[in-house]
């Protein structure tokens, strides 16, 4: 199988967690380009994969790309896009794969000089262990070629899900892009909570990280199951869990996570206005 070459411009968080992961799944390093604003980072790349083609030059890197990875902050993609739309020959008939929070696809097009070949996702860094959920969307007019090879490059590092219209997007930013982010404040708090108890951080680390582990994994394996009827499991009447859930009920839990998905989503429609 003859694998594509990917170019990612931006060697950031998102766009290593996904350049990683897809090494990791086998597509080849150097079939793989990756460009940045900076050095260091690349340096420490070609260390750690050595056929990689590494390049402070975004036009070099893109130059012999089937698709290129828009990876950098959503407030540098105009600047980093403009010099390409001149300097790279046949730049606006590549396949963009745009993981950048709050840029439309017709603000991308605008971006590109019109480029019609654009799928906007929104990945998130468990790519890097191929355990990513990403979200896709497309306009009606885009091939199914370049629909399936964004799909193939992103469920190499994890799961897809495409979304019909483009708004639903800022939903799967809330729900999967930053998310990472929410488990890890809720873990943190909860290893916190242990050390103030007294327990050695390392110790409740690890009783963190497996039950956040076992029980991702225990409502994968249950999806017949509701989340509620799964806390249901767990809560004996009159035990232990019936008192943690209570204070997270009085706490008013659900009501936060709430407010907190909308402010997500509402900034990335702030962003897409902004931007
Ligand atoms: N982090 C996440 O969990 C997620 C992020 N995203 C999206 O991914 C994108 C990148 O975010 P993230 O990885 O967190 O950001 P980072 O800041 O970690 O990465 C951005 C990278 O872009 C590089 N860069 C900036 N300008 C240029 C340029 N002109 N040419 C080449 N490289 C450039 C930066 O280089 P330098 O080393 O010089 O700073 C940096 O390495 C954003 O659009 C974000 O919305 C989407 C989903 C999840
Ligand atoms: O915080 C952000 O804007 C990006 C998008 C999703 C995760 N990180």
């Amino acid at each position: 199988m003859l694998y594509p070459i990917v170019t990612f411009i931006g060697a950031g968080n998102m766009a290593s967690a996904i350049f990683k992961g897809l090494i990791k799944q086998g597509h080849p390093a150097d079939r793989i380009r990756v460009s940045n604003r900076s050095q260091g980072k690349l340096d420490a790349l070609k260390q750690e994969f050595p056929t990689l083609h590494v390049s402070t030059n975004n036009a070099e890197a893109v130059a012999d790309a089937d698709v290129v990875v828009l990876a950098v902050k959503p407030q540098m993609m105009e600047d980093m896009l403009k010099p390409l739309t001149t300097e790279v020959a046949g730049f606006d008939q590549k396949l963009f794969v745009s993981v950048a929070a709050g840029i439309s696809i017709a603000r991308l097009q605008s971006m590109l000089n019109g480029a019609k070949r654009i799928v906007r996702t929104m990945p998130n860094t468990p790519s890097l262990i191929g355990l990513g959920m990403t979200g896709l969307f497309a306009q009606i007019d885009t091939s199914d070629a370049d629909k399936n090879l964004a799909d193939s490059l992103m469920a190499a590092v994890g799961k897809t899900a495409w979304v019909s219209q483009e708004a639903e997007i800022n939903q799967v930013i809330a729900a999967a892009g930053s998310s990472p982010a929410y488990f890890f404040m809720f873990m943190n708090a909860m290893q916190k909570s242990l050390e103030g108890m007294g327990m050695d951080s390392q110790t409740a680390r690890k009783l963190v990280e497996q039950a956040a582990i076992g029980s991702s994994q225990l409502a994968a394996h249950q999806s017949d199951k509701t989340l509620t009827e799964l806390t249901q499991q767990v809560t004996s009447k009159g035990g232990t869990t019936a008192q943690a859930v209570a204070t997270f009920e009085n706490g008013d839990l659900a009501g936060l996570v709430d407010q907190a998905m909308q402010a997500c989503v509402a900034r990335a429609e702030e962003m897409e206005k902004l931007l």
